[in-house]
């Protein structure tokens, strides 16, 4: 995959250098089960028809620039998370726009014209709720007739779980809160940071990018995992850390070496570990009286 960073305005040189694609669009903090439907869909259409898959995310999250309810500026998925995901689904270009002052601006006919086409769509493909150009005047309905015939359209139905719309707003949710168990229902996997796994016996320092969006301050179950290692423990966050570093406790298995490329999963949400502990001595003591 090759990944394009393009500045508003877009450079005549990426346009002429742009392959034939089929485009799908979004900003995909997380690439959910949701937004897997839309890659999926595009990847489809893009073997059919014998053309690049490509993506559009960009490099800042819009709340960033456009003044409506939260900034957003920790992800689920950094962007070098979000790439190496794309990357695994078979996307072949990965544009990353700068979601700048000048961008938001762009009206949806020119940002159409000069993205959309300027970039060699052939296809493009989108969810139910996809908005752009200046105020979000552009959604689905509007896009074909910006379109004016000179790509085709898929707009991707809601993807539901528990009748509700996966999103990264959800997911967002459950993790600020806690939940972290209940991601893997609508991420298809456990939340995870890339990241590095230093330390010797039962401490371990996990270092990752700060911009991972971080759960709840408590205790963790989690797991520390290399190609070669696999380990739990448990991980507290507490109200106060150092951004981007976190300490695991190792419940068995000890650390033997530094893992430059670790992750680190996030399992469940230990509800009071302090009591957890003294049940699981207790639970001990009362086995060795017994003996
Ligand atoms: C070129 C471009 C310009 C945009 N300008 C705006 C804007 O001025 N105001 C806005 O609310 N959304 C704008 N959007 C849409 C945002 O990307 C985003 O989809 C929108 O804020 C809705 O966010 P939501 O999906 O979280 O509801 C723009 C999108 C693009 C691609
Ligand atoms: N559950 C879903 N079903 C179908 N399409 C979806 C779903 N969630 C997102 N999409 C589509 O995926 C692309 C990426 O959208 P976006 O990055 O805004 O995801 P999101 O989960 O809606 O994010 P947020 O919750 O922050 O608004 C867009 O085309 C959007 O319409």
């Amino acid at each position: 995959m090759i990944t394009i960073a393009i500045t508003h305005p877009i450079a005549p040189s990426i346009q002429e250098n742009s392959p034939s694609c089929v485009l799908a669009l979004g900003f995909f903090d997380g690439v959910h089960l949701g937004h897997q439907k839309i890659i999926r869909t595009a990847k489809k259409i893009a073997k059919d028809k014998g053309l690049k898959l490509a993506a559009m995310t960009f490099a800042q999250h819009p709340s960033s620039v456009i003044p409506k309810g939260p900034t957003i500026t920790r992800f689920i998925t950094p962007l070098s998370a979000k790439a190496k995901i794309f990357e695994q689904l078979g996307v072949d270009i990965l544009y990353v726009v700068d979601f700048t002052k000048e961008l938001a601006q762009v009206p949806h006919q020119q940002f159409v014209d000069q993205y959309l086409c300027g970039l060699n769509s052939k296809h493009v493909v989108a969810g139910f709720d996809y908005k752009y150009g200046f105020k979000g005047k552009g959604d689905m309905n509007q896009l074909p007739v910006d379109s004016k015939g000179r790509f085709g359209i898929t707009t991707v139905s809601k993807f539901e779980k528990h009748e509700q719309k996966v999103s990264s707003t959800l997911l967002r949710t459950l993790i600020s809160t806690g939940r972290v168990e209940e991601v893997p229902h609508y991420l298809g996997k456990s939340y995870e940071m890339a990241g590095k796994a230093e330390g010797k016996g039962k401490t371990c320092t996990f270092s990752f990018d700060p911009s991972y969006y971080m759960p709840v301050p408590g205790h963790y179950e989690v797991t520390v995992k290399s190609d070669l290692y696999q380990a739990k423990g448990m991980c507290e966050i507490k109200s106060i850390y150092s951004p981007g570093e976190l300490t695991v406790t190792l419940f068995e298995d000890t650390l033997y070496q530094d893992f430059e490329n670790a992750t680190l999963q996030w399992n469940n949400f230990i509800a009071d570990f302090e009591m957890d502990i003294l049940h699981a001595q207790g639970d001990l003591r009362e086995l060795e009286m017994s003996m």
